[in-house]
């Protein structure tokens, strides 16, 4: 039955008008890179301007949650004060990996979702275990607590070819960050309606 969709499936919606933020850790940055790649690339495909993706930075994917929340009020405050909130690194440090929008081009608009996009690797001891635990969890409040989507960008693996076959790395598996972009457009969407 055509109503029926698979498990998974993404609904095509025009994001033209949409705002979205990305925030990435710095870990895994070759698995990283594609990932991002790969959500921005299904952004510009549903019509998100590159002026409205803002792309940030954390040390690592523990700090993705306190990020998230922050981007997302600093937004808020932004937009009601007009000006214009850029790329760059939320908590000090370096500026993201993407050239995307700077702060003098980004929109004032408050996010209509933004993408947490993370890569654990299973180590020898159970720190990812507890890594995973926290920002899983944190991510989920973030986005309850505020009302913004908060795409789920963590990939939790047991070893870097799974990460790759993730970001569809090598001509192997399927690039997450692609779908990962389409949610964000459903949801933003869908939390205008
Ligand atoms: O340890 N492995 C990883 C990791 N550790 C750092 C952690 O997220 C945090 O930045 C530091 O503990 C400082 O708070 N962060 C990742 O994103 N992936 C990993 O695989």
């Amino acid at each position: 039955m055509d109503s029926l969709k698979k498990p998974g499936q993404i609904e095509a919606h025009d994001g033209s008008s949409l705002r979205v933020g990305i925030v990435h850790a710095r870990w895994n940055t070759a698995v990283i890179e594609p990932l991002v790649a790969g959500a921005k690339k299904t952004l510009h495909a549903a019509g998100v301007k590159d002026e409205n993706i803002v792309v940030q930075t954390v040390p690592g994917s523990w700090e993705l949650p306190i990020a998230v929340q922050r981007l997302y009020s600093a937004s808020q405050v932004q937009s009601s004060k007009s000006s214009s909130l850029g790329a760059g690194d939320l908590l000090g440090g370096s500026t993201d990996l993407s050239k995307s929008a700077t702060a003098s081009s980004a929109s004032t608009a408050a996010f209509d979702a933004i993408i947490a996009i993370g890569v654990l690797i299973k180590g020898e001891t159970m720190h990812f275990e507890y890594i995973a635990d926290a920002a899983s969890n944190g991510l989920m409040r973030v986005s309850l607590d505020s009302g913004v989507p908060v795409i789920f960008g963590l990939l939790t693996v047991l070893n870097e070819e799974q990460a790759l076959a993730r970001a569809g790395v090598g001509g192997k598996g399927h690039n997450h960050g692609e779908d990962w972009g389409s949610a964000a457009v459903e949801l933003g969407i869908k939390r205008r309606e």
